[in-house]
């Protein structure tokens, strides 16, 4: 690593890295941007973290971003630069730079190194900056020194580290600028006395060139398991899952309860009912533009967005989960649930995630996720899913006071509008589970 601090300034580092992160970027399964080509790269930020590492904001460019993409997405990157990589840290390659005042050094993906993820969790004990970073930790909730760490493998939208079992940090991938709902909601969630949802410890934070949440530490949950498991696990024995859809019903509407005690309740009226229903109908032309085996399935469709502005009725909207599925939930060894990753559907633009939303959102997103789950098993069983969708529902009016059911018309549009999300989600992320949201897709649009 070159040891003159200028030589590290962004338009100094670019010619170094552009050409390997060319190659690696697009490659990792984070990488929102799939299918559309990278037409170059721009270093928003760059901080030496640590001494060989380098903490990166780096801007892909890409043709046909989406409009409020604005000029492409924004990845964080912690890269090692060491002159030879050690056996054990082949796989976090990016690559040799050949230009820039890299040259000769080889650039590697320093979340896979040990040290690196080691020290990082001490600079994240202590409040205070660096550059542009803040960190920021909750006094209440100790982290001690020296926990081991372990990366994740986890198929992910982002990159955790697993410190000690104690405790995990999640380090966001793309970033979006403002005030993230993964960070902003459990700690609405823990500070009301929420169970339900790990309370964050420590966070890291930065403010050049705005305002954006980079990292999240919370409890680990040790000996639980992810719903979407457990579920699978049920299928394949041929047993039902009821009392857990049940359970999770009840965990779901707890957590509804806390954030609308906890932050503001607005009544939906017919105009932002419509509102609402127009941007399922554009999502759906977004989506049908891109995987085009949607357009037969567009007018069946339609009907179930239209549907929600004919019930004309004042309905409350609050902070919700926003991408809720079964892989977002964890039973603990105590057979609680808990609720994780509170950042959205990461497609989404951050102020429209942070809007107050009908909390049958959420319900949609679940019963999607019976569905799913039903779905990936021969031969399909849609009583099992069915019985799932009905104990979770029953789960949730027993806690909540209020049944998802009554609100037929909202409930199947968000369902569908999740679908229709799914469908370009699987077509971007693994087209070989496309199949799954098409057949919901093709009950939705003929029912
Ligand atoms: N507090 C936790 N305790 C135990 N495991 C966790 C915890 N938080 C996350 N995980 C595990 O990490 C995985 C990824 O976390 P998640 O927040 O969903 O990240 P992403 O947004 O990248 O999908 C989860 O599926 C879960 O298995
Ligand atoms: O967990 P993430 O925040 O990364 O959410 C994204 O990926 C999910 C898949 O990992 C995706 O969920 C879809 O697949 C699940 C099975 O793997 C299924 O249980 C969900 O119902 C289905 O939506 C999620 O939509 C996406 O945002």
């Amino acid at each position: 690593m070159p040891k003159a601090a200028p030589t590290l300034t962004p338009v100094a580092l670019l010619p170094s890295l552009a050409p390997l992160l060319h190659e690696w970027l697009p490659r990792q399964r984070w990488f929102a941007g799939k299918g559309r080509p990278v037409t170059g790269f721009s270093l928003v930020s760059v901080t030496e973290l640590l001494p060989g590492t380098l903490h990166l904001l780096v801007r892909a460019e890409q043709n046909g971003a989406a409009p409020e993409a604005g000029p492409g997405d924004v990845y964080q990157l912690l890269l090692g630069v060491r002159k030879v990589l050690p056996p054990p840290l082949a796989p976090a390659l990016v690559g040799h730079a050949t230009d820039g005042p890299l040259m000769g050094q080889t650039v590697y993906d320093a979340l896979q190194d040990p040290q690196v993820a080691a020290l990082l969790l001490e600079r994240l004990r202590t409040p205070g900056r660096l550059g542009p970073l803040r960190f920021g930790c909750d006094a209440d909730i100790p982290v001690p020194g020296g926990l081991a760490p372990r990366l994740l493998a986890a198929e992910q939208s982002n990159s955790s580290l697993v410190y000690g079992d104690t405790f995990i940090l999640k380090v966001f991938r793309r970033i979006h600028f403002g005030v993230n709902p993964d960070l902003e909601l459990p700690l609405v969630l823990a500070r009301h006395g929420c169970a339900r949802v790990p309370a964050p410890a420590a966070w890291i934070r930065t403010d050049r060139p705005q305002d954006a949440t980079l990292a999240v530490l919370q409890p680990y949950l040790r000996d639980s398991e992810d719903g979407w498991q457990l579920a699978l696990r049920a299928l394949a024995d041929r047993r039902g899952f009821t009392r857990e859809a049940h359970a999770l019903g009840r965990a779901t509407a707890e957590v509804h309860t806390a954030l609308a005690d906890a932050l503001p309740v607005v009544t939906l009226g017919r105009a932002q009912t419509e509102l609402l229903a127009a941007a399922m109908h554009e999502r759906l032309e977004a989506a049908a533009q891109a995987v085009p085996t949607l357009l037969p399935y567009v007018p069946g469709l339609r009907a179930a967005f239209d549907a929600v502005t004919r019930v004309a009725a004042s309905r409350p909207a609050q902070r919700v989960h926003g991408d809720l599925h079964l892989g977002q939930t964890l039973r603990t060894g105590g057979g609680d649930w808990a609720v994780i990753d509170f950042e959205g559907e990461p497609a989404r633009p951050l102020a429209e995630r942070r809007r107050p939303q009908p909390p049958v959102r959420d319900v949609a997103g679940m019963l999607r996720s019976f569905d799913y789950a039903a779905r990936t098993q021969l031969p399909w069983r849609p009583e099992w899913a069915e019985s799932c969708r009905d104990a979770y529902c029953s789960g949730y009016a027993e806690a909540a006071g209020t049944d998802p059911r009554d609100e037929p018309e909202l409930l199947r549009a968000y369902e569908t509008d999740k679908a229709v999300y799914e469908v370009l989600y699987e077509a971007r992320h693994r087209p070989d589970w496309l199949a799954v949201p098409m057949a919901a897709v093709r009950r939705l649009a003929q029912d």
